[in-house]
């Protein structure tokens, strides 16, 4: 039974769906980096919202670890690539809390525009300031939105409806997507100087860091008011207290700071700003929405290989997950068999799927092929880095699809470019289940990849089969199955034969001094 630890505060659906789906679940909040490191050895899964920072130390220590699931959007707190190159897949969930979110951004503009929380404390402090709180109106006001994805663009719907002007600075919006939400597409340069309101909806990134640096809040409309619920780091915080104090900024409005929890900030205690601690997605509507969509992607991972909002791997749904698999363990016996008789820089890897297997999301089998093919070289391979790695290896590949059926009614193929050309293995699966080898460098040869195996070319000549299985019986190895093909009579031959255990250095060494034999390798699936 897989095993998940929920290690941040979450709606009580999410063990509830874990447990029902067979995924035995502990919820340990409030741990240490240096406690949950000494504990996160025992999971397969983590279940996060943004309190837990899923560093490089804690994935060294999270040995049986698979999957890293974010109740949330915002990934920030994991560090992907590290997860990536351990094999760890991260998956969040990324509309569960996008209404609340943007509600909440709405609903600072109003505490901005109206100096809610001010007139809150003083009324109830008994002061009745009718003359000090003198608001402004939205309506007809300019919203300059930084960001105009999920959240934005329905911050967007939302002050349209408030009878607003929306202009929108995102590289990524495409014109058409920026008529359809009725927002006018601008430079960041344009938004500055024209917003009345600006919002913030955008990842953090190398890119979006600083967006609102002190040099581009200088650039804004004096009066200018600023709503930040997307990511600490977006807006130089310095800046907008100096620029608050002057009175440049009219108002701001923080749920995200550069370092949370923010319990003492320079902001604190200055007029027109206003505070939430990380809110945003703070609804019970939006926290069931997230730990069901969390509790259950996961599941669905853990217990039949389903991949859905993956950040690091090619999706897999639920239902394709059993039609898929079989073609994956198919991609990686071949992956590995091509891996492991071949040898030295490979610059380019290709996966030909035909018949059936050209139906199928090839994302999953072209990972498996990579996964089995680099994991010769290394035991911490697996589908999730493997493309990564390939990558970074500078190794090329091909994808390519031939929906014809050939000999077989599906097949893939796995060729790679090597000095002698271009060499290929093929397999097929029969009764759509067990994967079977079809084709080896060229020779019809059909095996199952299986165990410990031994990979014999020698001249096709008579008395060799017995030869071969008089030396493997004199050193005590057993064979399970023999599998012969031959290129044509008396000419090139190849043998797997599959054996109960391993064949060591030396039998390989006197198998190749057999009369005939060319190459004789031993090999592991
Ligand atoms: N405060 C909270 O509790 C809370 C809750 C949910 C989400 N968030 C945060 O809100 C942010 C937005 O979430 P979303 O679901 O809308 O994400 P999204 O991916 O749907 O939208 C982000 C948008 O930012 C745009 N973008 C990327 N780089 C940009 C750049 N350099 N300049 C301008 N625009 C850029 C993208 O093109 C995209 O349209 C995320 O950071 C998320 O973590 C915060
Ligand atoms: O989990 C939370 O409370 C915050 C979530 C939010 O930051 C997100 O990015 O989804």
């Amino acid at each position: 039974m897989p095993k998940v630890l929920i290690s941040d505060k979450m709606d009580p659906k999410a063990a509830e769906i874990f447990r029902e789906r067979g995924v035995e679940v502990d919820e340990i909040t409030g741990k240490t980096p240096e406690e949950l490191a000494a504990i996160i050895g025992n999971y397969d899964g983590l279940a996060i919202r943004s309190s837990t920072k899923v560093t490089k130390a804690i994935l060294d220590a999270a040995t049986n670890l698979k999957v890293v699931g974010r109740a949330g959007i915002g990934v920030d707190n994991v560090d992907i690539p590290a997860a990536s190159s351990k094999g760890v897949v991260v998956m969040n969930t990324p509309f569960g809390n996008s209404i609340t979110t943007a509600e909440h951004a709405v609903a600072l503009m109003f505490a901005l525009a109206r100096q809610l929380p001010e007139a809150d404390a003083s009324t109830q402090a008994g002061k009745w300031e009718k003359n000090r709180f003198m608001g402004v109106e939205l309506t007809g006001k300019t919203l300059g939105l930084i960001g105009a994805g999920n959240i934005g663009s329905i911050v967007a719907d939302r002050a349209q409806g408030l009878r607003m002007k929306v202009i929108a600075f995102d590289p990524f919006l495409s014109p058409e997507r920026a008529v359809e939400m009725g927002v006018e597409k601008v430079e960041i340069e344009q938004l500055l100087a024209r917003a009345d309101f600006i919002t913030l909806h955008t990842p953090l990134t190398d890119q979006t860091r600083n967006i609102l640096s002190r040099e581009n809040l200088l650039k804004t409309k004096k009066g200018v008011r600023i709503i930040n619920c997307a990511r600490g780091g977006l807006i130089d915080e310095a800046a907008l207290k100096e620029l608050l104090d002057s009175g440049h900024v009219a108002g701001a409005a923080l749920d995200v700071f550069v370092t949370e929890p923010a319990k003492e900030h320079a902001l604190f205690g200055t007029p027109n700003f206003v505070a939430t601690p990380h809110l945003g997605a703070s609804t019970s509507e939006a926290q069931v929405n997230v730990a069901i969509q969390v509790a259950e992607q996961m599941a669905d991972f853990l217990v039949s290989g389903g991949v859905t909002n993956a950040l690091n791997m090619p999706s897999l749904s639920a239902e394709e997950a059993p039609r898929v698999k079989p073609y994956m363990e198919l991609a990686e016996k071949l992956g590995s068999l091509v891996g492991q008789l071949q040898h030295g820089t490979i610059p380019r890897v290709s996966i030909h799927s035909e018949g059936a297997a050209a139906e199928l999301n090839q994302k999953p089998i072209v990972s498996a092929v990579l996964s089995g093919f680099l994991r010769v070289h290394s035991d911490t391979v697996n589908m999730v880095n493997a493309p990564f790695l390939a990558k970074e290896r500078g190794i090329e590949v091909r994808e390519v699809r031939t929906e014809k059926e050939g000999d077989y009614h599906t097949l893939v193929r796995v060729s790679v470019k090597t000095d002698a050309g271009e060499r290929s293995v093929a397999g097929t699966l029969f009764g759509n289940k067990a994967p079977r080898l079809v084709e080896l460098f060229g020779i019809k040869v059909e095996a199952d990849l299986i165990g410990h195996m031994l990979y014999v070319v020698n001249e096709d000549a008579p008395g060799f089969i017995g030869r071969l299985g008089t030396t493997l019986g004199e050193a005590g190895v057993n064979i399970g199955t023999f599998h012969l093909g031959r290129r044509d009579a008396g000419g090139e031959a190849v043998l797997l034969l599959s054996v109960d255990e391993a064949v060591t250095p030396d039998l390989i060494a006197t198998v190749r001094a057999l009369p005939g034999v060319k190459t004789a390798m031993a090999l592991r699936f």
